[in-house]
């Protein structure tokens, strides 16, 4: 399958670093937890950045005669040498406000000794350092490579943080963690190179030479060094280390080392003898260090630990979208100019192609002679008398990567008139241009070729609407072919649980509907006219029912069928019991937002969607056309639907009976109320449509009558939605 150039990149550099991408990872984590643990110690003292080096050596010269060197840690651990008043050395942590003795200093556990040293070389020294450098790299390269996939994922550089829909469980968090770790991982990559260059002694030499011109040394006027003025003026946070002077001789100085410079200091006046600031290179090694180790922040190395494992992730996700692509291939029986019949296809992540075959497959059982490849490699076919184009639409409407030249090929190439078409369109109606790239394939080819079929769309790979497709070109074919169900989709993953709360039985109802309300055992997001996609045998096979959202719950209405799969497995839930279904967005039905008024139109189960929207409606007119068998099919919705009256929710229920009293369908009502119709239509109102395919038609013919502009007019304008099945 063709990938983009920067997919490819993405790859190699993956697959050539992955072990030790996945060493330094592992390690890293661990790593991670070394700053942690240090912090959590109690040596640290608050306040270090208000208090002055003077305080301090105010404090630690009243309380002990001699002092050494006081030093300063990542941590802010205060660490001091001093002579007690006995004569006895005392080394370790102090408290900087009183010099008060904390403890001896910590020494790094043998088990972050080993792993850093694994970290850093894998024991293999300098070979070691080399590649652990590379691999840093590389894996710079990688996030850089990986942010570019998701700008053009994205449709820009400023949609980078829009959101993103969730189809696949590794790509949606394949992209989701690569936003959020990006930053810290780009930092981990470039320090981790520069302390490797740094190793190997490749960046520019940075050492601290004072000159001191020992004859011009002052003696008085004496100053106390609690009283020095260059000490007043440094917080202890500025401070690394401090050594003091072995001799009272004024050739003897204080050497004072802060973050960005070094300092010598006159013992008895408290002049600046000599102040070099730090090579950039130096201070660079530093910052590089405590980024790259969380060295002094305890939020930095959790936001390390966190990003390091998702690299993990990464690895495992990535591999897992690959391995999924490549066993997408397409292989053909017979040669280009051979084949009667051609199946183009468009895919980016390779369902589609599952598809294509499973149709390539039961051709080339009939005996046809078929020839299926990517739209990209599109060309004049000799002896082809049919061209299916089944293609998946990505980004904003636009081209999945292997269909990117299709169209300029179409133009350029094409000229066989007598080819007869059909295109399908994969994509989903979670993203505003559904299916666009496969409408735009169709009017292209209606230029050159003959429309065997209109565009057959099908909303998140639901192999109820393949096979509707299927069934409509076996119409006009004259073939007879199915596609048997567990060629096109595996089991389900990631579904979610829920409870039955409550439920009807079939035998209080004529048509043997009842009505089940569902709770989510977790939390998700959706709402009324969302779909429920259950799975009866745990396997391939998916049922779609149109669901309503009521008190939070999913409430659906299921007739009953004889032999019927999902109705049947529904029908046997009890109450309690819990079930494993997904919610599919079905954003193509939601209930509008600034409609003036909203009409619903339907029949039988067609009412769950509605009953929810109308329970979630707060002030919108709503005029419901509700169309059953008998006032008794009524029973089921009667106090649900007689509640909505009550609180305004729906303005007007007209009920159509098909089987008794003047036997009205739905469609005799919109006829009856043609004016109300166009008064409304005209007024901005929408029509929403849900229930069974005959009556849908039913109804379009009506609207086409009473309407003054024709219903696609008002379908492409939003006006008229419809789910029905
Ligand atoms: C980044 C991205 C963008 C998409 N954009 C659209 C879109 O604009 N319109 C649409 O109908 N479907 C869109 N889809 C849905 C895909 O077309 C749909 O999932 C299709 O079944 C994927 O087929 P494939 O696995 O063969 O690539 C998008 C999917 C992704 C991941």
């Amino acid at each position: 399958m063709t990938i983009s150039i920067w997919r490819y990149s993405h790859l190699v550099l993956a697959i050539s670093s992955f072990v030790f991408i996945v060493l330094a990872s592992v390690t890293g984590i661990i790593l991670a937890f070394q700053p942690i643990s240090e912090q959590l110690k109690p040596y640290n003292v608050e306040d270090i950045n208000h208090l002055s080096l003077a305080e301090m050596l105010g404090v630690f010269q009243k309380k002990y005669p001699e002092i050494i060197d006081i030093k300063v840690n990542e941590n802010d651990f205060v660490i001091a040498s001093v002579f007690t008043n006995d004569g006895s050395d005392l080394s370790g942590y102090f408290n900087p406000k009183t010099a008060e003795y904390l403890g001896e200093e910590l020494k790094a556990s043998p088990f972050f000794q080993w792993i850093t040293n694994f970290h850093r070389s894998l024991f293999l020294k300098s070979v070691g350092r080399f590649f652990v450098g590379l691999c840093s790299f590389l894996l710079f390269l990688i996030a850089l490579t990986g942010s570019i996939l998701i700008i053009k994922r994205q449709r820009g550089l400023r949609r980078f943080f829009s959101k993103i829909v969730n189809e696949d469980f590794n790509q949606y968090w394949h992209v989701v963690l690569g936003r959020l770790s990006l930053i810290p991982i780009l930092i981990i990559t470039i320090t981790g190179v520069y302390l490797s260059l740094e190793k190997f002694n490749a960046l520019p030499e940075h050492k601290i030479t004072h000159t001191v011109n020992f004859e011009s040394l002052k003696v008085s006027p004496k100053v106390l060094p609690s009283e020095f003025e260059v000490f007043k003026s440094i917080k202890l946070s500025e401070v690394k280390r401090i050594e003091f002077p072995f001799s009272p001789e004024v050739e003897d100085y204080f050497t004072l080392k802060l973050h960005d410079k070094e300092l010598l200091v006159n013992q008895l006046t408290g002049d600046v003898i000599s102040n070099i600031e730090l090579a950039k290179v130096e201070q660079f090694s530093v910052l590089s260090l405590n980024l790259h180790t969380g060295k002094g922040s305890m939020l930095w190395s959790i936001i390390l630990a966190i990003a390091t494992a998702n690299i993990l992730f990464f690895v495992y996700s990535g591999f897992a979208m690959t391995l999924k692509r490549r066993q997408a291939k397409l292989k053909n029986k017979f040669k280009a100019n051979e084949a009667t019949t051609i199946v183009l296809v468009g895919s980016e992540n390779g369902s589609t192609i599952t598809y294509a075959n499973a149709f390539y497959r039961q051709l080339i059982a009939q005996g046809e002679k078929v020839f299926i490849t990517e739209m990209n490699a599109f060309e004049n076919y000799k002896k082809a008398k049919k061209l299916v184009v089944i293609t998946a639409t990505y980004g904003e409407g636009d081209d999945p990567t292997n269909a990117d030249k299709f169209l300029d090929r179409l133009n350029v190439l094409s000229n066989t008139s007598d080819l007869e078409f059909s295109v399908v369109g994969f994509g989903s109606l979670a993203y505003p241009d559904f299916c666009k790239f496969a409408f735009d394939v169709d009017k292209a080819l209606q230029q050159k070729h003959q429309q065997l079929l209109p565009v057959h769309t099908v909303n998140d790979k639901s192999i109820e609407a393949f096979n509707q497709w299927l069934n409509a070109w076996n119409n006009v074919t004259g073939n007879s072919i199915s596609i048997p169900e567990k060629d096109l989709m595996l089991a389900p993953k990631r579904l979610k649980k829920f409870k039955v709360i409550d439920r009807t039985v079939t035998k209080d109802n004529p048509d043997d509907t009842f009505l089940i309300t569902l709770q989510s055992k977790s939390f998700q997001q959706f709402t009324s006219g969302d779909l429920l996609a259950i799975y009866p045998k745990g396997d391939y096979r998916e049922r779609l029912y149109s669901i309503g959202k009521v008190t939070g719950n999913v409430q659906l209405s299921v007739k009953l069928h004889n032999n019927g799969l999902g109705s049947g497995f529904i029908n046997a839930l009890e109450q309690d019991e819990v079930l494993k279904a997904r919610l599919v967005k079905n954003t193509a039905f939601h209930f509008p937002k600034n409609a003036s008024k909203v009409i619903m139109i339907c029949n039988g189960t067609g009412i769950a969607p509605f009953l929810g929207m109308l329970s979630q409606n707060k002030s919108v007119e709503t005029h419901l056309y509700f169309g059953l068998r008998t006032q008794d099919s009524f029973e089921l919705y009667r106090s649900q639907i007689a509640q909505l009256r009550s609180t305004g929710q729906l303005s007007r229920l007209e009920l159509a009976t098909s089987r008794e009293g003047e036997k009205r369908y739905v469609q005799d009502y919109i006829m009856r109320d043609r004016a109300f119709i166009t008064e409304s239509m005209e007024a901005n109102a929408v029509i929403m449509i849900c229930g069974s395919l005959a009556m849908y038609k039913a109804i379009l013919k009506a609207l086409e009558k009473v309407l003054p502009e024709s219903t696609q007019y008002y379908l492409n304008n939003g006006q008229i939605k419809s789910d029905c099945y």
